[in-house]
């Protein structure tokens, strides 16, 4: 069977979590180990899929779980402000790593390699490609170029302000367009990522809601600091 059909069927049974188990940089969380426990509590409460950060976090979560492993590579550049997955040794070193799906920024900004050439990559690992994208022109590219699956990830974040609702007309939009959507960015509660499935997602990444403790420390702390006024 192949990977899509499995999560077809992974979905169809378990309702379609992915958790993305992504520390926040320097946090004491921060460590291969932790984030494969992560993920192997998340698989076992019905995650169907993962999305891991970084080569020795994805070798040690390949270790330790079966689910499907969406890999990605963060970078901070100079020149560009593409941050996921920008460079062809970054599909490599993924691909190598036990990656099954590979997720990269498939917005259209400067960039040091363009979206056709890490597609062709991709591919050529025989890996499924999810992009990551930010509108409906970009999901759309990089569908017409042979994306398997679309990322709404990037949305309000190209921008100077993030909103804080998830954006989930992004979400109807490329989906009643035909892409395989994943809902992803901002999907704080069960209720926001069901939304996602009723507004066309085939998945939903939750990332910060279940595993950056500090986030939700912070939502926790400013909401009670305001109810102290
Ligand atoms: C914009 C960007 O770089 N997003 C990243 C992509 O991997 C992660 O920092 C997010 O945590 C992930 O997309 C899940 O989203 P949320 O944490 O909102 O559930």
């Amino acid at each position: 069977m192949s990977l899509l059909a499995q999560l077809d069927k992974s979905i169809a049974a378990n309702g379609g979590l992915i958790v993305s188990c992504q520390p926040v940089p320097g946090s004491p969380l921060d460590k291969p180990e932790i984030v494969a426990a992560m993920a192997l509590a998340a698989e076992q409460a019905g995650a169907v899929a993962l999305r891991i950060e970084g080569v020795d976090n994805l070798r040690a979560t390949r270790a330790a779980v079966s689910v499907p492993i969406i890999g990605i590579l963060k970078r901070d550049l100079d020149d560009s402000p593409v941050r996921i997955t920008a460079f062809l040794e970054d599909v490599d070193a993924l691909a190598q790593a036990g990656a099954d799906i590979i997720a990269f920024d498939g917005t259209w900004r400067v960039r040091p390699v363009p979206v056709e050439a890490l597609l062709a990559r991709i591919h050529h690992h025989q890996r499924l490609a999810m992009a990551d994208c930010s509108s409906r022109e970009d999901g759309l590219a990089c569908h017409r170029l042979g994306a398997e699956i679309i990322g709404t990830t990037l949305s309000g974040y190209t921008t100077p302000e993030t909103p804080e609702e998830p954006d989930l007309a992004l979400v109807s939009v490329l989906s009643e367009a035909g892409c395989r959507v994943i809902a992803e960015g901002r999907y704080n509660t069960p209720a926001q990522a069901a939304l996602a499935m009723r507004h066309g997602a085939w998945a939903v990444t939750v990332g910060s809601a279940i595993t950056r403790l500090e986030h939700i420390c912070g939502w926790y702390n400013t909401a009670l600091k305001k109810a102290a006024l």
